[in-house]
């Protein structure tokens, strides 16, 4: 389990993680999902003890991770695939990884074969991988431990879509026989396919969270109408929330009945009535991270 409670990480005046909390909990996969420069990887360092939060506290397994015996025991960490040494073999970056968890040696051909890279690839020098091979080698590097989370920034990175499905059925198995995963996306239709439970970031603060199924139904209704003002403040009075989106339509935590009753009920013409979800969770994501634009015409929308 990884409980984060009330991080931040400022630089001087700029805020890159404000405030999260939430919990990845063991047993299920937790997508951490944003667009780039959100505050993913800031907040995973965090985790880690990489990068000192300036306020709120990380917790793997109930305790800060640089307190944890041998970290690589109990915490698989991926964050930058890139980073692996290019001179050394496949086999050699894993077997000092396998000293360094105190592992015996036989875990470094497991792990290897874990993550499907053969004998011939783990000799060849690290620098001649694909980045899919680099992934797959982190991967093998955070499992080699044998732990019970696994931390892990953009793991899809650099796969083809094979490799994206079996790296789904590793982690969900992993996750079905009791580990916590965490992992980080910018790419939403990935993580819907992965994950149970979803922690959505926009520009440092947590925007949305809960199971993805909690998600898809709190999408709302989107509408769309040539006059979105009287509608905007007829589902205002009658205590909905409304938003108007860069796109032109309205998205309201109303049913689609309750729109159209209203609607009815104040003549207004709809032209577009739908669920949110409809759209999946990228409908969703861009409409909470659309916030400067969403603000600008939710203002335009109401005057
Ligand atoms: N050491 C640092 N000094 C100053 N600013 C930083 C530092 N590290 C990160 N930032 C800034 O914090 C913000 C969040 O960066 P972060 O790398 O955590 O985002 P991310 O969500 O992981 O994005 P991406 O998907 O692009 O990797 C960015 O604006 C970044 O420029």
């Amino acid at each position: 389990m990884i409980q984060i409670e009330n991080l931040t990480k400022r630089y001087g005046s700029f805020t890159a993680v404000n405030d999260i909390s939430f919990t990845a909990r063991s047993g299920r996969v937790t997508g951490f999902l944003g667009p780039n420069g959100a505050g993913k990887s800031t907040a995973m360092r965090m985790m880690v003890g990489l990068t000192t939060p300036t306020s709120g506290t990380a917790r793997v397994l109930g305790r800060d991770y640089r307190s944890l015996p041998t970290p690589t025991r109990h915490v698989g960490v991926m964050l930058d695939a890139t980073a692996q040494h290019p001179g050394r073999s496949g086999r050699e970056t894993l077997a000092l990884a396998s000293a360094m968890a105190g592992m015996p040696r036989g875990s470094v051909e497991a792990a290897l074969e874990r993550v499907g890279l053969t004998p011939r690839e783990a000799d060849r020098r690290v620098g001649n991988y694909s980045l899919g091979m680099r992934q797959r080698l982190g991967l093998a590097g955070a499992l080699v431990g044998d732990p019970q989370v696994l931390i892990l920034d953009e793991p899809a990175n650099g796969l083809d879509p094979a490799g994206i499905r079996w790296m789904r059925g590793l982690l969900r198995d992993y996750a079905a026989d009791g580990g916590t995963v965490l992992l980080s996306s910018h790419l939403l239709h990935e993580v819907e396919q992965i994950a149970q439970d979803l922690v959505m970031i926009g520009r440092g603060r947590i925007v949305a969270q809960g199971t993805k199924e909690e998600l898809l139904r709190g999408g709302g209704t989107i509408v769309g109408s040539p006059d979105r003002v009287r509608l905007t403040e007829a589902l205002q009075r009658a205590e909905h929330q409304v938003t108007a989106r860069p796109q032109g339509d309205l998205v309201t935590s109303a049913t689609a009945e309750e729109v159209a009753r209203l609607a009815l009920a104040e003549q207004v013409l709809v032209t577009e009535l739908r669920s949110a979800s409809d759209g999946g969770l990228e409908d969703i994501f861009l409409q909470l991270t659309a916030d400067d634009a969403r603000e600008g015409v939710t203002e335009g929308a109401a005057a």
